[in-house]
């Protein structure tokens, strides 16, 4: 079987043209505006929570039908729009080097999304390949609970202290003694992980 490549993109100030405004461009639209990328959306109608968006300047709406040209310069390009016909004959007109997404054809898409949430630095992705969007969103729900606020923190924790052991721990066994260790449970749950650090590194050296 031939699989798909996960891939964290970074959108900050590209063009993502999403075509629709129903309640599938609004879940695409509202996960895009967190990236900074610079949405526009193509569609006669709007959801209420589009308009909300457009109408405090986030959101680029073009209030009218597709046009050929709305793709020019897109980095991505999501189709959802009702209509079967049109959704492929856009993926026809993007050019080979564009990212297309087809809201109601999974194995005509360059890409589709995961069912995704974000703990500070943490991201969790879960994709079942067009299976099963339910599962994907139940599984996601589960890991959140699982992964919880603290996590944020922790993240936060572990990128500091890497950056610091990386630049200040020369003998490679320490090093990955260190790296090793404050990845675990009492890290994850300590009140005070400076404190812990700086004793965990004293004993150690
Ligand atoms: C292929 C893909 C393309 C893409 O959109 O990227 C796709 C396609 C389709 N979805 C459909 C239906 C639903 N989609 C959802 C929900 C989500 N769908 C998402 C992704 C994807 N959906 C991609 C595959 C991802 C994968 O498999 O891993 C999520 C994960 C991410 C997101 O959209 O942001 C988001 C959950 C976010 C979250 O909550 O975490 C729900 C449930 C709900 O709304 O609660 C339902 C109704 C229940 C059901 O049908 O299961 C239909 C049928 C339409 C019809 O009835 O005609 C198609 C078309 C088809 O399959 O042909
Ligand atoms: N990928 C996913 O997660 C899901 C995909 N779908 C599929 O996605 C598609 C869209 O679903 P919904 O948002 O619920 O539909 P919807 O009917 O709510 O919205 C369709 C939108 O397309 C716009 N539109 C129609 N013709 C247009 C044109 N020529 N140019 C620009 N915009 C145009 C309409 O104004 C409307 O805003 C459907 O084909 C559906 O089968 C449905 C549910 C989930």
């Amino acid at each position: 079987m031939i699989t798909n490549y996960p891939i964290m993109l970074r959108l900050e100030g590209k063009k993502v043209v999403v075509v629709g405004g129903g309640k599938v461009a609004e879940r695409k639209v509202t996960g895009l505006l967190e990236t900074g990328a610079r949405v526009m959306m193509i569609s006669p109608e709007a959801t209420d929570e589009l308009k909300r968006l457009a109408d405090e300047g986030k959101l680029d709406w073009q209030q009218r039908l597709f046009s050929q040209d709305d793709l020019k310069d897109a980095f991505l390009i999501f189709v959802a729009t009702n209509d079967t016909t049109l959704n492929q004959q856009i993926k026809d007109s993007a050019g080979c080097h564009q990212l297309v997404t087809i809201a109601d054809d999974p194995d005509g898409s360059d890409f589709h999304l995961p069912s995704y949430f974000q703990r500070g630095r943490l991201s969790i992705a879960v994709a079942t390949g067009g299976a099963s969007p339910m599962l994907a969103r139940k599984i996601r729900e589960q890991l959140e609970q699982q992964f919880d606020e603290t996590y944020e923190e922790y993240l936060d924790f572990l990128f500091l202290k890497r950056q610091w052991i990386l630049q200040e721990v020369a003998d490679a066994t320490l090093k990955r003694k260190l790296l090793t260790a404050i990845v675990s449970p009492e890290f994850l749950n300590s009140n005070n992980r400076e404190v812990d650090f700086q004793q965990l590194y004293e004993k150690m050296i």
